[in-house]
């Protein structure tokens, strides 16, 4: 234990080392995992690298990205820090909360729910921005100026809506087959009406495409990349690209979406462009290095 952090594991990965986390969450108020791939070069004396925040779909853990993905290989060659966090609250023991595998248990969709009895613990997005990010900060050799965020399925809709929702705290956002308009799919109306109720102002809060409609200028001018798998079983009814593109076109804000014929919803089409995404941020946090030298 250090500093409130157990390491539960580590293992060499690529010069580097993939490692799991264990920390007293606050926020949450139940303990929390994540996993962080630190490449080679944060051995480097003074080492202050970019760090890549990954944020995971429905049913998955701190650690599925982690072992899914290959995306270390990448990392190390790139020099930057990844963190995978869980995908909501465990233990809460919380009537009904691991009924379904898209509310609940490994469904937190990245935001603070205000509804009872959800509201205690499911505060993701308190979680992630103020206890994850800055304690990632303090420990580790990171420098948080130079923070990007990505992530899959109900992770790209935590990506999207937490770098629209607080500019200024990540530099580059990406996303791969997000839930992109979750007040309008099935997932996302059941998550939102559990964790936010009825009210669907409260909804157009956290969902990425009305918060991209809103905005009076591209808050991401160097671009956002998103892919998108066209033999993907929830394209039709779940992700709706097609309304985050216009949304984007609307207000002018640069987006590369491509549609990959043949590629479905799993991780091994998340595996086909991991190093796309990481490039993509790497160019674009580097760039925030050079503007402050
Ligand atoms: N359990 C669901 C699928 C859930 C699912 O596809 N989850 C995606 C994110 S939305 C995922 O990444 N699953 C973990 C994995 O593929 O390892 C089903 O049976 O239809």
């Amino acid at each position: 234990m250090q500093n409130g952090l157990e390491l539960l594991a580590s293992h060499a990965c690529f010069d580097g080392e993939q490692r799991y986390y264990r920390h007293a969450s606050r926020r949450v108020g139940l303990p929390m995992r994540f996993g962080l791939y630190l490449p080679p070069q944060a051995a480097g004396e003074g080492a202050r690298l970019p760090v890549l925040f990954y944020l995971a779909g429905l049913t998955c853990t701190e650690e599925t990205f982690a072992i899914k993905a290959g995306a270390q290989r990448w990392a190390a060659e790139l020099g930057l820090v990844l963190v995978t966090p869980d995908t909501s609250p465990r233990g809460a023991d919380l009537p009904g909360e691991a009924q379904s595998w898209d509310f609940g248990v490994g469904a937190g969709f990245y935001l603070d729910a205000t509804r009872a009895p959800w509201r205690r613990h499911w505060r993701m997005e308190t979680y992630l921005l103020d206890e994850l990010l800055p304690l990632i900060g303090e420990q580790f050799p990171v420098d948080l100026q130079r923070a990007g965020v990505f992530g899959h399925s109900m992770g790209g809709h935590g990506a999207l809506t937490l770098a629209l929702r607080h500019p200024g705290m990540f530099r580059s956002v990406s996303a791969l087959a997000p839930i992109a308009a979750p007040s309008r799919c099935p997932w996302g109306e059941k998550a939102f009406t559990g964790y936010l109720g009825d009210d669907r102002r409260a909804w157009a809060a956290h969902d990425a495409t009305e918060l991209m409609a809103r905005q009076t200028e591209p808050p991401y001018p160097d671009g956002i990349l998103v892919d998108q798998g066209l033999d993907d079983q929830f394209l039709a009814e779940q992700l709706h690209p097609h309304l985050l593109e216009a949304a984007c076109a609307a207000v002018g804000q640069p987006l590369t979406l491509r549609r990959h014929a043949g590629y479905d919803h799993s991780y091994y089409f998340v595996a086909s462009f991991v190093q796309d995404h990481l490039r993509f941020h790497a160019e674009r946090l580097q760039k925030v290095g050079a503007r402050r030298r």
